[in-house]
C-alpha cells in the first residue's frame, strides 16, 4: 500500500501581511491589513485534523523563526537583537517585513518531492526550493532543508537535495509547479514540471507584466536530481498571459491527483497542444482524465479570486475523489455553479468539502499552498518521525500549544516590538521538542 501523505505547513506565530509578492494578487491587496496568526494556526490545524479524521495519514511542517535576524545583520544592522529591530523598523521596514514573514506556511513551495517508484534508486527525493524570486521566501531553504531532514531521517529511504544555486536562472517554487500523474499513488508516474519561463533559452517568451517565478532550467535540475528516466518528467509551459492576470504558480491554475489533471483551459501555453503531449507521454493503463474548466464557465479573474485551483484533489479510502476547497469558491456563484456540475459529471470527483482558510488566503494560499504531498509505502511511512504525524492527541497538543503561545492580532507597529521575538522563538523552541524535531532553527544552533 502507498499512501499520499499531505505534510501542511502550521502556521508561524508572526504570520503578518506585508504586501511582499508582486504578482500575487492577494498579498498586494492585503498589504498592511492587521492579521491573526492564532485564528491562522488554527485554521491550519482544523484542516489537517479533518483530512486526518476522514481516513488520510497527515503529517505537519513546522513553522520557521521569524523574526530571522541573520539577514538583517548581513547588511548592517548591529547590536542587540532589540537594537537590530528597531534600527530596521526605523531605516528598512519593508526589509524587516520581510524577515517576519511567516511565507514558509506553504509548503507547496517547500520543496519538489519524488516517489520511490519514480526514482532510479528506489528512494524518496526532496529538493527544497530556492525561492529566489522574492526576498522574503529566499530566506527559507536552510531551514527547510534541515525539517526535512528532521522529518524524514532515514538515510536507506530519503534522499535530501541542496536548494538550486540562488540565481533567477534557476529560479524555483518547488511542488507548486509539479504534479505527479500516475494510476495510483503506488505505481510509477509521469512527473508534470510545469515552468514559467527559461533561464538561458530567449526564444521561450515569459510573462510581460509579472514575473515568472520557476525556469525551465530549475524543473530540468530537479528531475535530474530525482533520477528520473525521461519517460517520467514532461516540461510544459504555464501559459504567460495568466501569470500577467496573477497566477504566480501553476498550483493556482491547475492540480493533479492520480490519473485526473484538473485545469482551467488557459493554465498552458498553446493549451490543445500541451494537453496532447501530458495524454501523450502518460504511462499509466488506466484512462487519464483531464478535467479542463472552460473560461465561459469559470473567468481566470474567478479562478484566482476563489482559489479553485488551489483546491487538494484527494483520494479518499474509498477511491472517490474529493475537492478540498476554501470557502472563497461556495461564495462565487460562477464558481459553486461549476464545482456542482463537476461533481455531476462523468469524471472521478464525486465530493466537495469547503475550509475557511481565511487569513492564509488573504496571503494568496489555499488549500493546496498550505500542503506538501509525499507519497510513502508503508516501509517508508514507518520511517517518517512518528512526533510529525497528526492525530487525536496531537492535534490537541498543538491547538493547546497555539493557544498558550500566539496573538491574535499583529500589526505593522508590532514588528519593532521585541518581545514579539521573543515569544516565537520561545514557542519554537517548545514545538521543536512536541515534534522532537532536535535543533533546527539558528537561535537554537548558534
Ligand atoms: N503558494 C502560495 C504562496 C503565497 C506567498 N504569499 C506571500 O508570501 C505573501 C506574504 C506577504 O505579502 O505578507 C507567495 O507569494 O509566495
Amino acid at each position: 500500500m502507498t499512501y499520499e501523505v499531505n505534510f501542511d505547513g502550521l502556521v508561524g506565530p508572526t504570520h503578518n501581511y506585508a504586501g511582499l509578492s508582486y504578482g500575487n494578487v492577494a498579498s498586494l491587496s492585503n498589504a498592511t491589513s492587521v492579521s491573526n496568526p492564532k485564528e491562522a494556526a488554527l485554521q491550519g490545524l482544523e484542516k489537517m485534523k479533518a483530512m486526518h479524521d476522514i481516513g488520510l495519514k497527515q503529517g505537519i511542517f513546522a513553522p520557521h523563526a521569524r523574526p530571522s535576524l541573520a539577514p538583517l545583520r548581513r547588511v548592517g544592522f548591529s547590536g542587540t537583537d532589540a537594537q537590530v529591530l528597531e534600527k530596521a523598523y526605523k531605516h528598512d521596514p519593508i526589509l524587516l517585513r520581510a524577515c517576519y514573514s511567516a511565507s514558509a506556511m506553504w509548503t507547496a513551495n517547500a520543496a519538489t518531492v519524488s516517489p520511490s517508484i519514480d526514482s532510479s534508486d528506489g528512494k524518496v527525493h526532496f529538493t527544497s526550493a530556492n525561492l529566489n524570486c522574492k526576498f522574503h521566501r529566499s530566506i527559507e531553504p536552510e531551514t527547510t532543508t534541515n525539517l526535512l531532514r528532521a522529518m524524514f531521517a532515514n538515510a536507506q529511504y530519503f534522499a535530501h537535495h541542496q536548494h538550486l544555486p540562488e540565481q533567477p536562472f534557476f529560479g524555483d517554487e518547488g511542488a507548486a509547479n509539479h504534479t505527479r500523474l500516475a494510476d495510483s499513488h503506488g505505481s510509477k508516474g509521469l512527473q508534470l514540471f510545469v515552468y514559467g519561463s527559461s533561464g538561458f533559452n530567449s526564444d521561450i517568451k515569459g510573462p510581460t507584466k509579472y514575473p515568472a517565478r520557476q525556469t525551465l532550467e530549475a524543473s530540468q535540475a530537479i528531475a535530474r536530481l530525482h533520477q528520473l528516466d525521461d519517460k517520467q518528467a514532461i516540461f510544459i509551459q504555464q501559459n504567460p498571459n495568466v501569470i500577467d492576470q496573477g497566477v504566480f504558480h501553476n498550483d493556482v491554475i491547475a492540480v493533479g491527483n492520480e490519473n485526473v489533471l484538473f485545469c482551467h483551459d488557459q493554465a498552458f501555453i498553446d493549451q490543445t497542444s500541451s494537453l496532447t503531449k501530458i495524454r501523450q507521454a502518460y504511462i499509466g493503463e488506466k484512462p487519464l482524465h483531464i478535467v479542463e474548466v472552460p473560461t465561459h464557465a469559470v473567468s481566470v479573474e474567478d479562478a484566482v479570486k476563489s482559489y479553485l485551483f488551489n483546491s487538494q484533489l484527494i483520494t479518499l479510502p474509498s477511491g472517490e475523489m474529493m475537492l478540498v476547497a476554501p470557502e472563497e469558491c461556495a461564495k462565487n456563484d460562477n464558481v459553486a455553479a461549476y464545482i456542482e456540475y463537476m461533481l455531476g459529471a462523468k469524471n472521478p470527483i464525486s465530493q466537495v468539502r469547503f475550509f475557511d482558510l481565511r487569513q492564509s488566503m488573504q496571503n494568496g494560499g489555499g488549500p493546496a499552498c498550505l500542503r506538501l504531498r509525499v507519497a510513502l509505502n508503508e516501509a517508508e511511512l514507518k520511517a517518517v518521525n512518528p512526533e510529525v504525524m497528526m492525530s487525536e492527541d496531537k492535534f490537541i497538543q498543538l491547538s493547546a500549544w497555539v493557544n498558550k503561545h500566539y496573538r491574535d492580532k499583529v500589526t505593522e507597529q508590532d514588528l519593532a516590538d521585541p518581545s514579539l521575538l521573543q515569544e516565537s522563538y520561545a514557542a519554537l523552541d517548545e514545538l521543536t521538542q512536541l515534534l522532537n524535531l532536535g535543533s533546527v532553527y539558528d537561535f537554537q544552533r548558534a
